[in-house]
This record gives C-alpha cells, sequence and structure tokens, in this order.
C-alpha cells in the first residue's frame, strides 16, 4: 500500500485539535506529513500543554487515518509542544531540594479510602525501591499513623545544615509526617485555614525529608483552603484522584479534577483510581457484587479523558490491614499486592510520561521506569 499525503491531509481536515474550532489542518497545527509506502509520520504543534490534550491528539490522528485511509498504516505523530506565555497569576511553588516528584492524592468526597489508597502506593513504591514520603494533610481526619502503626511516635528534632528541622517518622520503608503527630487522638481537629497551612508548610519546609523520589500528599477530602494553600506552596508533579463508582462521590471527584486542571493552578491529573469497585467476599473469592454501582469512576475517567490508574475491590483484608498498622500491599504473592502493584506501575507510567512530555516545572524529575522492574519480592 502505498499511502498519499493528500489522502493523510484530507482525513485529518475532518478532526480538531482539542479546545480548538478549526479542523487541525486549516488551523495550521499541522506541520508536516510524510509518507512512503504503508508508513506516514504526521508533524503537530498544539498550544494546550496537558497531558490529556497530547493524548487526545495523538490518539485521534492514529485513529482517523486508520479509520478513513488505510487500517494498517504505521503511524508516527510527532507533537510539539508551544504554549502561549503563562498566565501571571498561575500559582507555582517553590522546589524541595532532594524532593524529585511529589503526587497529591485527593478525592472530592469524605470516607471514598483516599488514605488507605495513598498507604497502600506508597508501600508499593518502597517494595519497588523508590525512597517514598508521606505528607499527610487530611486535616480533619489524618489516619496515617494509625495505618502505619506510629500513633505514639513523634517526629524528632535533627540539625541539617545548622538549622533545627523535624525528622519525620519512618515505618514499611515510609517516611511520615501527619497532621495527627501535633494533636490528641480524641481531640476534634478545629484548624481554621491559615494554621492548618502554617502547620502544611512547616511539615514541608522544616523537616528533614532528605532524597525522596515520591513525596504522596494525603489531601483532605473535598476542594478547599488546604488545597490551594498546598498548590501555592509546592510544585505538584501531579494528581491521582481517588472515588468509589458511586454517582454522589463521581460528581465530587468531577470537582477535584476541574480544581486541578483550572487555569489557574493547572496540576496535571494523572489519573483515577476506582476503589471499593467491588466487593468479594473471602468466601466466595470468584463472585463480584457492584455494591456502589458498575464501572463509575472508569466512565468518569473516559468523560474527562483522563486515565483510569486502576480500580480495587471492597474486601475486608483491606480494611482490616489498615487498622492494624500494615497496609494489604505489605503482603506477598496475592492478588491484593498484583492489584496495588499494577496501579502504582500505572502511576509512575504517569509521572514518567509527565516528565518527558510536559514544560518542566521546578521539581527535578524522574524520567525512567526503572524502579518498576527491581521489585523485591
Ligand atoms: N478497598 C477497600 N476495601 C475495604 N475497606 C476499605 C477499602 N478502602 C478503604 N476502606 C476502608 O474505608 C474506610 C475509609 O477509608 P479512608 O480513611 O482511606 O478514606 P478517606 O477517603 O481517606 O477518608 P477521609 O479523607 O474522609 O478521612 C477505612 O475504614 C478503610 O479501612
Amino acid at each position: 500500500m502505498n499511502l498519499k499525503k493528500q489522502d493523510i491531509l484530507k482525513a485529518l481536515e475532518t478532526i480538531t485539535v482539542p479546545g480548538e474550532g478549526q479542523n487541525m489542518v486549516e488551523s495550521g497545527a499541522i506541520t508536516n506529513v510524510v509518507t512512503f509506502a504503508d508508513e506516514v509520520v504526521v508533524d503537530i504543534t498544539i498550544t494546550n500543554p496537558a497531558l490529556q490534550a497530547r493524548k487526545k491528539t495523538e490518539v485521534e490522528i492514529l485513529k482517523t487515518i486508520h479509520d478513513l485511509v488505510y487500517a494498517k498504516a504505521k503511524i508516527k505523530v510527532n507533537i510539539t509542544v508551544n504554549a502561549p506565555a503563562k498566565a501571571t497569576n498561575e500559582i507555582k511553588g517553590k522546589s524541595i531540594p532532594g524532593i524529585k516528584n511529589i503526587v497529591a492524592i485527593a478525592s472530592g468526597k469524605g470516607g471514598v479510602g483516599k488514605s488507605t489508597v495513598t498507604a497502600n502506593i506508597a508501600v508499593t513504591l518502597s517494595k519497588m525501591g523508590f525512597n517514598v514520603g508521606i505528607l499527610d494533610a487530611d486535616i480533619y481526619g489524618p489516619s496515617m499513623p494509625i495505618m502505619f502503626d506510629v500513633e505514639t511516635k513523634r517526629p524528632l528534632s535533627v540539625t541539617v545544615d545548622g538549622k533545627s528541622k523535624m525528622q519525620p517518622v519512618e515505618n514499611h520503608g515510609v517516611k511520615i509526617l501527619s497532621i495527627g503527630f501535633f494533636t490528641k487522638p480524641d481531640q476534634a481537629v478545629v484548624w481554621r485555614g491559615p494554621m492548618a497551612s502554617k502547620a502544611i508548610n512547616q511539615m514541608i519546609f522544616d523537616a528533614a525529608w532528605g532524597e525522596l523520589d515520591f513525596l504522596l500528599i494525603d489531601l483532605p477530602p473535598g476542594t478547599g483552603d488546604i488545597h490551594l494553600s498546598i498548590m501555592q506552596s509546592l510544585p505538584i508533579t501531579g494528581a491521582v484522584i481517588v472515588s468509589t463508582p458511586q454517582n454522589v462521590a463521581l460528581a465530587d471527584a468531577k470537582k477535584g479534577v476541574a480544581m486541578f486542571q483550572q487555569e489557574s493552578i493547572n496540576v496535571p491529573v494523572l489519573g483515577i483510581i476506582e476503589n471499593m469497585a467491588y466487593f468479594t467476599p473471602a468466601e466466595l473469592p470468584d463472585n463480584k457484587y457492584y455494591i456502589f454501582g458498575k464501572e463509575g469512576a472508569k466512565h468518569l475517567a473516559e468523560d474527562l479523558d483522563v486515565p483510569l490508574l486502576g480500580e480495587l475491590p471492597l474486601v475486608q483484608s483491606i480494611r482490616e490491614a489498615g487498622d492494624v498498622g500494615r497496609p494489604a500491599a505489605m503482603q506477598t504473592g496475592t492478588p491484593l499486592e498484583a492489584a496495588f502493584q499494577s496501579i502504582t506501575k500505572n502511576v509512575v507510567q504517569e509521572v514518567v510520561d509527565r516528565n518527558t512530555e510536559l514544560p518542566p516545572t521546578e521539581a527535578i524529575k524522574i524520567t525512567t521506569m526503572a524502579g518498576c522492574s527491581a521489585v523485591k519480592k
């Protein structure tokens, strides 16, 4: 099959770059098309730096050429991002020396398992050989001290470069700082916004985190002051949204995604994790009961054009493991370990893609999947 350049251009005239009105040929986005036998190379320049926009552009070009020109065409799409000058009110944080990637874990609704997922991803990253920290910024219900069995521990003071710093508490290979270390367990935490933000800033900048590949931030549920304050203080590499398949949770998850994608915030959304996707009783491991609805988060991810990073079942042992301070992902050779590994690999892959494809931020970045192949058994 000898592909013709004019056939390719004609096909590309039927699609637009996401967010633009004119078709991609007329708008000048397509800068070059080269054909050779059944191979075609398409060069395109887009203005939207979001990872989702790049992926969507590529997928649409591949699909259109395969559908309208030749189903077996071998296509290479080279995407260049020519982003307009950044808005002057863009929120940009200070980088923290030694911390390579900061991943915020959010949910719209409370109680959907955001902290459980954060703890398990952290443990899995550590098992893969990465240096990991968790900043538990959930001022309404800090749960990391319990989930890592360090409730009675307190961060010690250490001197780094002549300055007194907080030493994160460490367990299961994960360094942890939590609002919970500074409040009594039975004390209702009524933090006013500025107080909470100050405490979180101290845990970020006055802490001896050392070298970290990933700092995971367990955000409070919702989309409030704390979220803005954290995004102002830190160059967040990307955000992960946790939701159950239930409609009320999905509606709030959508707000969460919108908050990160807002122009003045512009934090890449790495993807959505569907938690409590189905219930499987221990005695009937092959049965699945969709008590919160089926594939809701999957459909939301499709609608919002963000990756679905994976799904987790509702199983008693996840809850029990969290309650005894030994996250379920620490198991070896179980389906749960495999599920957390798959989700964590997807998160790392999205971070790698984001760092390769998007304009640099102030944080240093991970650009390989090297750690993922070194899963310690
Ligand atoms: N997949 C799961 N299977 C079983 N239990 C789960 C699962 N995910 C979370 N849980 C349990 O659900 C409860 C709520 O989870 P978690 O505290 O992680 O939610 P959250 O979204 O962080 O809540 P919030 O931020 O509102 O405090 C916990 O008791 C946890 O053990």
